[in-house]
């Protein structure tokens, strides 16, 4: 059941106050670690072409200076070798930085991916029932990418263009003092400008990629529920919502790119304006005999190549900006931690499979009121306990305190004695099954969907688990046990999913048994095949039965009915057999009296929808 939040709110975390101007991409260097020897690799190689690029101008001012004027041709030719031999070497330094590159980025990229990955799976149902997957699928893809971008291109240009800014600045000073104090200057207002215009585009960035995740979550939750949309004709209202996010991104990424063209402005306008201030001093000076013309042209050559380095600095400040937004919100992810964690000391998880609520209470993350209070409830061995309530009460929320995907607030679930935060995770989830009420399927075969329940089980185990969950019908599917279910198992019927996940949960033959109302979406005659297969699986392990209706109830050796605590919130109201309760409890009898009509209306819908097919 999805969280209910409250009316406006947004299940994305605000942003955190940034700790530094590009604090979140210094925390990635870890992730560089790894790499650094290529890494050092590619930095050297850029430093020594960037070296070579600014050699060039130098030879041009020396043949000018030189050869040209005093007509020696060997000196030519030799000048002339060394070019040539400048150009081939920058060449192939060019090609190592790009070879060294890739695969140094592109393990960056996937050792990140990873790691988001595995986080996400450690952390618990809580969290995922407060964030939109969405804003965590925008995060796995153009965040990353956006990171990748910084260290494949940004990174390596900042630091060429650095070492560019550096040697070039302080050769146009030892030039010519004055022409070069010129460039400096000019430096100045242009740093200041762009300073300013970054923190604006800072906050353009992280609302821009927040938005890009809120039309993520709209889009993958419209193509999960299509059928849905469909059945009730709302294409037009889910599209005008669409829309409508859309159109916010729309508008956010406008103004990003207005601050951004702004600052473009300024870095394009500043290096024309310094060299049409260079052109008219330099040649003043060259007439008045002050600076000879190859010192003139060199000094030109090696302004024109700080040109590209500064008109860079826009894209490169957006890029980095980018990657450090980025990275700040895969560290959101990264730095929650989970709750529900390994004990300090695990405790060994034996025994027939003893289940019992110890005085339990439980409240939903961010709610003070609890949700359930005071349980107690013992199921011995081989026994199985349906648990009956009217809906919304608690039930499903009860079994997930068993295999801990979420975690008590008062009191202790036990099994065999041993509470289940003292077992380790992998034991408890070993030795309890769940099969939920809406099954979750895997895109993949039906064989590897069934490996979920037991990774090891042989062809035998396989076709005992199918056929106590009547679910043969896999063998007919077009390539048996290989086919391929699709997304979540949407190219299965509802009740096909159903009994595949009850098969997936009887695989692991585990001590205890979870079903959350098992048989739900079974028409007549399958639920009553289903029932006979169960209730010999049942035999042999303990039971926690979430039931609607009495066919289901009828699997259980007792039945607990919850029910409102006198002081709020749902506890146990009544406990006995099926056939006690009947006779001496009226909310009980209601309860499956309400639920029988229910049931008798959604076997007629599945027959006709076994009909229709
Ligand atoms: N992840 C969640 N976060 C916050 N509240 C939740 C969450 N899941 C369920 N709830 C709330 O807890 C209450 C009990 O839900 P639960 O699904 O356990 O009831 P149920 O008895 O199994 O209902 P049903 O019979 O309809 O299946 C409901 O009010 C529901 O809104």
């Amino acid at each position: 059941m999805p969280s209910p939040l409250p009316p406006g709110s947004s299940p994305v975390p605000s942003p955190p106050k940034p700790t530094g101007q590009f604090a979140s991409l210094w925390r990635l260097r870890r992730y560089a670690q790894p790499y650094r020897g290529k890494l050092v690799v590619m930095f050297a190689v850029a430093l020594a072409s960037t070296l070579i690029g600014v050699a060039v101008p130098l030879l041009t001012s020396t043949v000018i200076n030189g050869p040209l004027r005093t007509g020696d041709r060997d000196a030519l030719w030799l000048l002339g070798l060394y070019a040539l031999l400048f150009g081939l070497a920058e060449a192939v330094l060019i090609l190592t930085r790009r070879l060294t590159l890739a695969s140094s980025v592109l393990g960056i990229e996937r050792d990140i991916r990873d790691d988001l990955y595995e986080h996400l799976q450690h952390l618990d149902v809580g969290f995922h029932d407060s964030w939109q997957s969405g804003q965590l699928v925008s995060r796995m893809t153009s965040d990353i990418s956006s990171i990748r971008r910084f260290f494949g291109f940004a990174l390596i240009f900042l630091v060429v263009n650095s070492i560019t800014f550096v040697s070039v600045g302080v050769l146009l000073i030892a030039i010519d003092p004055l022409l070069g104090g010129i460039v400096v200057l000019f430096g100045v207002p242009l740093s200041i400008v762009v300073f300013r215009y970054e923190k604006v585009y800072r906050r353009n960035i992280r609302a821009v990629q927040d938005q890009q995740g809120e039309v993520a979550t709209d889009v993958e939750e419209s193509a999960l529920g299509i059928r849905a949309i469909k059945s009730f004709g709302r294409r037009d209202l889910f599209f005008s919502r669409y829309d409508d996010k859309a159109v916010h991104l729309r508008t956010l990424q406008l103004r990003q790119i207005r601050t951004l063209a702004q600052i473009w402005a300024w870095i394009i306008a500043q290096p024309q304006t310094v060299l049409a201030l260079l052109t008219l001093f330099g040649v003043a000076a060259t007439a008045s005999g002050k600076l000879s013309l190859g010192t003139l042209v060199a000094f030109v050559a090696l302004y024109q190549m700080l040109i590209w380095p500064i008109e860079s600095s826009g894209w490169l400040l957006a890029a980095s900006q980018e990657a450090n937004t980025a990275a700040e919100r895969i560290f959101e992810v990264l730095d929650t931690q989970p709750t529900i964690v390994e004990p300090d000391a695990v405790r060994p998880s034996t025994g027939a499979g003893r289940l019992e609520f110890e005085n339990v209470g439980f409240s939903y993350p961010g709610s003070d009121e609890l949700l359930l209070t005071g349980i107690n409830l013992v199921i011995e061995p081989g026994e199985t306990l349906a648990v009956v309530g009217p809906t919304g009460c608690g039930k499903t929320t009860l079994t997930s305190l068993v295999p801990r995907l979420y975690d008590v607030t008062e009191g202790r679930v036990l099994l065999d004695g041993v509470d289940v935060r003292e077992l380790s995770l992998a034991d408890l989830r070993t030795r309890v099954a769940c099969a939920f009420e809406d099954p979750t399927l895997f895109s993949a075969s039906v064989r590897e969907n069934l490996a979920l329940g037991r990774p090891d089980a042989d062809e035998e185990q396989v076709a005992e688990a199918l056929r106590v969950a009547q679910a043969q019908y896999v063998h007919d599917l077009p390539w048996g046990l290989d086919t391929r279910v699709g997304e979540q198992g949407m190219s299965l019927s509802g009740g096909q999913r159903q009994r595949l996940a009850l098969a997936r949960a009887v695989l692991g033959r585990p001590t205890m048994l979870v079903l959350d109302d098992p048989l739900s979406a079974l028409d007549i005659h399958t639920e009553g095949l289903v029932e006979q297969a169960l209730r010999s699986v049942l035999s042999e392990t303990t039971g926690l039965v979430v039931a609607h209706r009495p066919s289901t109830v009828l699997l259980a050796d007792r039945v607990a009915v919850l029910g409102p605590a006198p002081g709020g919130g749902t506890t146990v109201v009544a406990e006995g057999t099926h056939h006690e309760l009947l006779e001496t409890n009226a909310v009980y009898r209601d309860l499956l009296s309400q639920s029988s009509e229910l049931a008798e209306l959604a076997d007629l819908t599945d027959l006709a929808e076994e009909a229709v097919r």
